[in-house]
């Protein structure tokens, strides 16, 4: 049984400067289509009465606020996380096992529960980046790693590139984990900066439970319909 909020396959990342151009967007969204994803630019600038009311207008929303701290604050910022009524929460599994548990233990598992999930290695980052940070084993043992220290806290799943989303399963315990992933291009995209990338339906092909997407849409000339088009090429 799943002990969490249900997750739409396609997640917006409503990356925007301010709450009119994220409003103008939502208003053209279908919450049967896709959940809604609040990132750190738009959450500083709009705050948590902007997600509340996504909420209310029955969009699953991913609060991408990526909490990384010490286990304290980070148990807290979760539990104010999971009260605005979101879907999905996410700390950085590099935090370290005490804070992954912190974090379980403010959410704890539940049918009306946020899914509580991790992020491994950031999809900008390449194997060069992690050796700059003193990273010296391949990234997808990196990635593999940071998910299994996640599992043995107890969360739901992980933040991804599709590129591990397959390993994600055999190293998870938990039958269904929530695989999301960001660094989405449909073909012929500009890559922007995200190294790790994949198509929206090669991504659900390798395993991935939701994907992220953002600049390809809010870019383009008529983003309704690419957000649209994106969630029906993966229905
Ligand atoms: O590893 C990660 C974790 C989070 N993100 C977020 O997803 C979106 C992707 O936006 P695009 O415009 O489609 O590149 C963005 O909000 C990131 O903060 C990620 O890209 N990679």
């Amino acid at each position: 049984m799943r002990m969490h909020r249900a997750q739409p396959s396609l997640y917006v990342a409503l990356d925007f400067p301010d709450r009119a151009a994220a409003e103008n967007l939502v208003a053209q969204l279908d919450p049967a289509d896709c959940g809604l994803k609040v990132g750190k630019e738009l959450f500083t600038r709009a705050g948590p009465e902007l997600v509340r009311s996504l909420v209310d207008r029955g969009f699953a929303v991913f609060l991408d606020l990526k909490f990384h701290d010490i286990p304290h604050t980070v148990a807290q910022a979760c539990r104010a996380a999971s009260d605005l009524g979101v879907s999905l929460v996410n700390v950085h599994a590099s935090g370290g096992r005490a804070m992954l548990a912190a974090a379980r233990a403010a959410i704890p598992p539940g049918t009306d529960a946020p899914a509580l999930i991790a992020v491994t290695v950031l999809t900008s980052m390449t194997e060069a980046d992690l050796v700059d940070i003193g990273v010296n084993r391949p990234l997808a043992d990196q990635v593999s790693a940071l998910a299994r220290l996640s599992c043995e806290a107890g969360l739901d799943g992980v933040v991804c590139s599709a590129w591990e989303a397959t390993a994600m399963r055999s190293v998870f315990v938990q039958p269904d984990p929530v695989i999301v992933t960001p660094g989405i291009r449909p073909a012929g995209s500009a890559l922007d900066d995200q190294s790790r990338v994949m198509t929206p339906e090669e991504a659900i092909q390798a395993g991935a439970t939701s994907i992220v997407v953002g600049r390809p849409i809010t870019r383009a000339q008529d983003p309704a319909s690419v957000a649209h088009e994106i969630a029906r090429s993966i229905r």
